[in-house]
Order: C-alpha cells, then sequence, then structure tokens
C-alpha cells in the first residue's frame, strides 16, 4: 500500500549491473555480498527528511532477466514516480541496453516529466571500464537526465549512493507542489531547467 508521502523509486536495467546491490546499500547500508537473481519485484524502503518533512520512499528493484519480468511489468509501471536507470560500468552491453529501457518505460507512459536519474554502478572495477564517461554524459544530457557513476561494493560511496535517491526524491517533492499549484507552463518551464542544473558530474 502506498500513502500520500510514499514515493515510489523503480530501479530498472540489465541483469548482473547491481540494482539489488544499489537498493540494499541504499535501505539496509552494507554491500550485499552473494546476491541472487531478482524475481519480479523486490521491495524495500526506505524513510528520509527533508527539509523538516518525512518522505518514505519505496524501492521497486526490479529483474533484469526478461524471464523473470514477464508480467510484472504492466502491472507496475502504473504506480511508478520516479526512476533509476543502472548500467554496469564494465559491460558496454548493459549501457546499450539503457535506451531500451527508457523506451520501455515511455511506453508505460512514464514520460520525461517523471523524475529520472542515470547510474553507471561498479566504478570501483576501474580498469575493466568498457562505459567512457563521455558517452554516458552524451546518452545523459540527450534525454535531459542527470548521470551518476558509484559503486554499490565501495564503502566510500556510500554517501554519494544517498545522494543519487535523494536527487530523485527533492525532486519528487517538488514536483509534488507543483502538482499542487497546477503547474503553469511557466513553472514546467523552470522544473526541466532545475533539472539541467541538477546534472552531477561524476566523481570516479
Ligand atoms: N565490483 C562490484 N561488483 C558489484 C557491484 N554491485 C554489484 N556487484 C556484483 O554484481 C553482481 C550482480 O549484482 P546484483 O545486484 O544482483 O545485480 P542485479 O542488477 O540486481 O541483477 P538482476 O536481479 O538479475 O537483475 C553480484 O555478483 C554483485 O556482487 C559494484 O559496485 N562493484
Ligand atoms: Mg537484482
Amino acid at each position: 500500500k502506498t500513502f500520500l508521502n510514499d514515493h515510489v523509486i523503480i530501479v530498472i536495467g540489465d541483469s548482473n549491473v547491481g540494482k539489488t546491490c544499489l537498493t540494499y546499500r541504499f535501505c539496509g547500508g552494507s554491500f550485499l555480498k552473494n546476491p541472487e537473481a531478482t524475481i519480479g519485484v523486490d521491495f524495500r524502503e526506505r524513510t528520509v527528511q527533508l527539509d523538516g518533512e518525512r518522505i518514505k520512499l519505496q524501492i521497486w528493484d526490479t529483474a533484469g532477466q526478461e524471464r523473470f519480468r514477464k508480467s510484472m511489468v504492466e502491472h507496475y509501471y502504473r504506480s511508478v514516480h520516479a526512476v533509476l536507470f543502472v548500467y554496469d560500468m564494465t559491460s558496454l552491453l548493459s549501457f546499450e541496453s539503457i535506451p531500451e529501457w527508457i523506451s520501455e518505460c515511455s511506453r508505460h507512459s512514464v514520460g520525461p516529466l517523471v523524475p529520472q536519474v542515470l547510474v553507471g554502478n561498479k566504478c570501483d572495477l576501474r580498469e575493466s571500464c568498457q562505459v567512457p564517461t563521455s558517452a554516458a554524459q552524451s546518452l545523459a544530457d540527450s534525454h535531459n537526465i542527470p548521470l551518476f557513476e558509484t559503486s554499490a561494493k565501495d564503502p566510500s560511496e556510500k554517501e554519494h549512493i544517498d545522494a543519487i535517491f535523494l536527487t530523485l526524491a527533492y525532486r519528487l517533492k517538488s514536483n509534488k507542489t507543483l502538482r499542487l499549484k497546477q503547474p503553469s507552463e511557466s513553472s514546467l518551464r523552470e522544473m526541466r531547467d532545475q533539472q539541467e542544473q541538477d546534472a552531477t558530474s561524476c566523481r570516479c
């Protein structure tokens, strides 16, 4: 069940990119050493304080493997407030899938006004990196989505991962205010400008 102050963030990307580890790091605090492939959707949650307001983030960690996704997609996209797309920096294939994941969201009416971030995971494996930051940045720019590079494994990235989820939480909070105010064309423009300004460059 979701309540008024609950926000649903769906985590999407190919299998093995680290969606479960990232969400576990954000909700549980530690690195999950031996995750099993997710089947359907795993639900996690964390309550955060934003400007003195308690906001419950429901994180929906989805299966990347097609055979484990069947039949869930239609049902889940409907309730989504924000999207976190994940690729593995050591897998070019997983990065090349991102446009397909973005189209899948669009097909389910999760369009550009829904807050989204793109996350390159496993930046600890620097020597095996196959996805140059410049390529990731231009994909992110072309969809107007902020890009982050991080690692679910590296403990020093813990706060960075918090910041990634909080970026979405802030967007959700300000969208809610806009919704209540019946957004004018100018406030929508403002929101888009804000999205551009927020784009955070990588720290790896
Ligand atoms: N080196 C490194 N390995 C990671 C990192 N994050 C996840 N892994 C490893 O990558 C593998 C896959 O991680 P998962 O979190 O299960 O991947 P997933 O995206 O949830 O996969 P599906 O559930 O099948 O969609 C595991 O062996 C993790 O230990 C990371 O930041 N660095
Ligand atoms: Mg998983």
